[in-house]
Order: structure tokens, then sequence, then C-alpha cells
């Protein structure tokens, strides 16, 4: 596999490498030893499936405590996939990374604890999967506008998106208080 630094030295895409012969194509989406390797070393205990139609936007997410890593792909469609940095104390506070990630590139991306994470469909359907470092805890878990005019990610121009009302009414990064934000750590 490769592996493909980004702006955000923690922020990893991954590229698996893909058998393909008459029958159509495998590939291994995880493997301990080898993610390990690559920086992707904290033990996933909970995988994660959900389809979206085109524009469709889900995010910007974040728990705190019980900060999740993520582990994202698309097998099926193709959305533009984004980690923010909000870890207090960070050199790269408020940068983003943005990666179309689709079931014809097979790529995935490393998302690691104290990122905003959200993602944007732009095909007419998406089958998005991630394993995840800590369990779904939703009394901890926060939404940050998804065009917060501060963290300004250039998001695909797909029409208005379609959210949930959780997502709708989020606010900005700089509305939320201090304490809600996760801690960097060297
Ligand atoms: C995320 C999650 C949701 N749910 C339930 C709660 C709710 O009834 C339903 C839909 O939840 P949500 O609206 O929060 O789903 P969604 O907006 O897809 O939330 C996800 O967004 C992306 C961007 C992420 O990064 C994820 O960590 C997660 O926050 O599924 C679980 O049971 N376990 C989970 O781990």
């Amino acid at each position: 596999m490769k592996v493909i630094p980004t702006e955000i030295p923690e922020v990893l895409i991954i590229e698996p490498q893909v058998f393909g012969d008459a029958r159509g194509y495998f590939l291994e989406t995880w493997q301990q030893e080898r993610y390990a390797q690559a920086g992707i070393d904290r033990p996933f205990v909970q995988d994660n499936q959900a389809y979206s139609g085109r524009g469709t936007l889900r995010g910007l997410h974040v728990q705190n405590p019980y900060p999740q890593g993520k582990l994202v792909q698309v097998s099926l469609g193709e959305v533009f996939d984004v980690a923010v940095d909000i870890r207090r104390g960070s050199p790269t506070f408020g940068r983003w990374v943005g990666v179309f990630l689709s079931g014809e590139n097979k790529r995935q991306l490393w998302v690691p604890e104290g990122f905003l994470h959200g993602y944007l469909v732009t095909s007419d359907e998406a089958l998005f999967s991630y394993k995840c470092t800590d369990l779904y805890h939703p009394e901890t878990q926060f939404a940050v506008r998804w065009d917060d005019p501060e963290i300004g990610i250039a998001w695909p121009e797909v029409g208005p998106p379609v959210l949930s009302d959780k997502d709708r009414q989020a606010p900005r990064l700089r509305d939320l208080p201090e304490s809600c934000l996760p801690e960097y750590a060297q």
C-alpha cells in the first residue's frame, strides 16, 4: 500500500494495493501490522457504514471526550472528505485537508483523534464506511457548521447540501466553548 502525507502531518491518505483479475478486484482494507507501521496504531473498536444520496453533507463532527480516530473509505460512489484540526495548541489548528474518496480510486483517509470530520457526496449515491478507535458517545459529540467561514473549506459545487437537523443548526467553531476542544498531544 502507499501512504501519502498531507499538509497536516497526522492526516494520511492511504492507497491500498488492489489485485484485479477477470472476476473483479480484491484489496485489504485494513491490516494491523501494516497500518501500525504507517502510524495508525490505535486499536479499532467500532465499524460504521452510511449510505447517502448526491448532495448529502454529513458533518462536521467530533467527540470529546472519547475522541475517535477514523479510517474512512468509500466502496461505491464518490465523496469529498474533510478533516479539520481543532486540537487546542496544535500548530495546524483550524487547518483542513480535503480529499476525494471513491469506489474507483479506493483511497482511504486517516482522520486522527481530535479532528472534525465531514463529507459531501458528489456522485448519485455513495456507500461510506469507516473504522473508529473509540465507541460512539452521542452525549460528547459536537457539530460545527460545514460552511464556517473561518475554516473556509472549499467544498465541490453540487448545489445546496442535504443536512441533518443537527448539522443545519451547528454553531461556528469560534462559538464552541474552549472546553469542547480536544487537547493537542505531541
Ligand atoms: C455515528 C453513529 C450514529 N448512530 C445513530 C444515531 C442516529 O440515530 C443515527 C444517525 O446518526 P448521525 O446523524 O449522527 O449520523 P452521521 O451524521 O452520519 O454521523 C457521522 O458523521 C460523520 C461525518 C462522522 O465523522 C461520524 O463520526 C458520525 O458523526 O445513527 C449510532 O447508533 N452509532 C453511531 O456511531
